[in-house]
């Protein structure tokens, strides 16, 4: 077996303690290279915890996680954005005064928006801006360049959030819930959007819309009380008992 190809993300028993509270529970996964994986679960399953440790907002307690091949649990966020890493927030993380296309320089730059008005609006070199112009194609923003973020729907925000976590170039792509609070028809342009997707990119979601989850991904680690449930292709998935009665069936009450 190509462990290079099997271990493009690996996590090794990897816990998270917040005080007494293991917010995740020494979870061991694999990812292959250009999978397609959701992460799901209940409320307080431990779902952004596990993103978190993945990118680095915070640090595995113990256990370990690598990409491609490197032990990057204690590698600041930036370095492994750097490596390859990128990832859209629950709540979406964009300046509302200002235009798509300054969203974007933002992003391409790492900067704030307050260095971003003393430095007025620096220009992109033409590579960052194709690569700019790209990724707002792929989230079907390519018309929407000079519009105020506070003028968009909330659907073509989570759109913007996307096109900036593309033009980082990422290997792996880490979207956090992007359909949640959106309108049916938007869950429809974000899920085509991801089906889309260059099939080379690695794809690591959390989703609590179960069908939209199920017919975007290749396999799909549920996730309860931070311990791993199970781990099974979609089709697997609504079939499963535990997965029934521990994420269906809160869902239900939930609705
Ligand atoms: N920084 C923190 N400090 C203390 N406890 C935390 C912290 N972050 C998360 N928790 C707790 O860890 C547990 C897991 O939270 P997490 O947000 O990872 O779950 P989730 O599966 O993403 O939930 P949701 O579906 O509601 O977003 C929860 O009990 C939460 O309250």
């Amino acid at each position: 077996m190509d462990l290079s190809v099997t271990d493009f993300l690996a996590l090794d028993a990897v816990t998270v303690q917040f005080g007494a509270l293991r917010a995740v529970d020494e979870v061991s996964l694999r990812v292959r290279k250009g999978e397609r994986r959701a992460i799901i679960g209940p409320n307080g399953a431990g779902k952004t915890t596990l993103f978190n440790a993945i990118t680095g907002v915070v640090r595995a307690t113990t256990g370990k996680v690598l990409f491609e091949g490197a032990d990057v649990t204690r590698t600041a966020i930036h370095e492994r954005a750097r490596r390859g890493m990128s990832r859209t927030f629950q709540i979406t993380n964009l300046f509302p005064n200002l235009t798509v296309a300054e969203n974007m320089r933002l992003a391409l730059r790492g900067l704030s928006p307050r260095k971003f008005s003393l430095l007025g609006s620096p220009a992109l070199n033409s590579e960052e801006a194709g690569r700019a112009d790209r990724a707002l194609e792929v989230s079907r923003l390519g018309a929407r360049r000079d519009s105020r973020v506070k003028e968009m729907s909330y659907g073509e925000q989570r759109q913007l959030e996307m096109a900036m976590a593309l033009a980082a170039q990422p290997r792996l792509l880490l979207l956090d819930e992007p359909a949640a609070g959106l309108s049916p028809s938007e869950r429809v342009i974000v899920s085509d959007i991801i089906r889309a997707l260059p099939r080379d990119l690695t794809l690591v979601l959390i989703e609590h819309d179960m069908d939209l989850v199920l017919s975007l991904v290749d396999y799909v680690t549920v996730l309860n009380n931070g311990k791993l449930l199970v781990e099974a292709p979609p089709a697997e998935i609504r079939l499963n008992k535990d997965v029934q009665d521990v994420y269906l069936g809160k869902a239900r009450h939930h609705a």
